[in-house]
């Protein structure tokens, strides 16, 4: 964990929380840097939701100390609350209200300037235009988790905390969320928080993961030091019709598996890539190569096992 405390604006340092006798989460430390996209990552009940709201003063940590942007979410979370946004399954939506004027309404309660000009923005952005004068409680998931966005985006907050803001979704959908939440990442440099178990949604926003299982953060690094640290063999399949069935060996690279023109070998790191592709493509042409073992799922379940044991 080898992060950079300089430009730090969340800083957690051994904070613990209990609900009645259960230890929920044990001596957390974690810290963001301004602008970055961090992918909280765990397993049902591993206690992402609760971190959420420590971080954003919804509850108080138990022991330990938060600092974000210098303020203490336990005593100085109105003025947390002026920086951030979050979104949460429940969106905290006014059911009974139209989409528009849920935004006007959050829009007074944030006292954001040019309320109306923000507001056609948003709803633009979020493909909500057509839907604005229909109640709230009448969108479909998808609908509502996008009028959760803009609500959270109101006020141009500085950091954003996300819990699963893709749930509900269609594949349109969540491709429009993920590209407009990293646009506007790069755009205003905001830090964003986002929990998440679809893992291969996160892999192409974050700049770093955080996982935490059984109320720890055990690891948190940018994916390139995650995959040097866990992915210790590499798994490739190469379309190809080379000649070569499965136990036999190329340039010492052993052939796993042959599934018609799809072929599975086992090396050792990147630089055997090209070595054994250029090896192939001195008698046969290659169609494809796709490495298989080093997406944020493998490294997600190497991380687990190496924790459990
Ligand atoms: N208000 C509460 N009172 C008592 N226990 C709670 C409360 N909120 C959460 N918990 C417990 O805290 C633990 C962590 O829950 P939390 O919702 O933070 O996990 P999570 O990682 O967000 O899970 P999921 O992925 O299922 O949303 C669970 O055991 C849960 O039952």
């Amino acid at each position: 964990m080898e992060r950079g405390a300089a430009l730090a604006i969340i800083s957690v340092s051994k904070v613990s929380k209990r609900y009645g006798n259960e230890l929920i989460l044990k001596d957390i430390n974690f810290s963001a840097n301004e602008g970055e996209i961090i992918g909280l990552l765990g397993p049902n009940g591993a206690g992402k939701t609760t971190f959420i709201r420590l971080l954003n003063g919804v509850i108080n940590h138990d022991t330990g100390s938060i600092s974000i942007f210098g303020f203490n979410p336990a005593t100085e979370g109105d003025e947390i609350r002026k920086l951030s946004g979050i979104v949460t399954e429940s969106a905290g939506l006014y059911h009974q209200m139209s989409g528009r004027e849920n935004l006007n309404f959050f829009a007074g309660l944030y006292k954001v300037k040019d309320k109306k000009a923000q507001i056609d923005k948003l709803l633009n952005l979020f493909d909500l235009e057509e839907h604005q004068h229909k109640l709230a409680g009448a969108y479909s998931t998808g609908m509502k988790k996008r009028l959760g966005l803009a609500k959270a985006l109101l006020h141009n907050p500085k950091i954003l905390f996300l819990d699963e803001p893709t749930n509900g979704l269609d594949p349109e959908g969540i491709r429009m969320v993920l590209s407009y939440l990293k646009k506007y990442n790069q755009e205003t440099g905001t830090t964003i928080l986002i929990c998440s178990h679809v893992l291969h949604q996160l892999e192409t926003i974050c700049t770093s993961f955080a996982f935490l299982e059984s109320g720890s953060i055990i690891e948190h690094a940018p994916l390139h030091k995650l995959e040097a640290a866990y992915i210790k063999e590499l798994t490739i399949t190469i379309e190809s019709n080379f000649p070569i069935e499965p136990t036999h060996t190329i340039k010492g690279f052993q052939c796993m598996r042959r599934r018609g023109s799809y072929i599975t070998f086992k090396l050792h790191n990147k630089e055997d890539i090209p070595i054994l592709l250029k090896e192939i493509l001195k008698s046969y042409p290659v169609y494809s190569v796709i490495q298989e073992n080093n997406n944020l799922e493998s490294i997600y379940f190497h991380i687990r096992e190496g924790n459990n044991g």
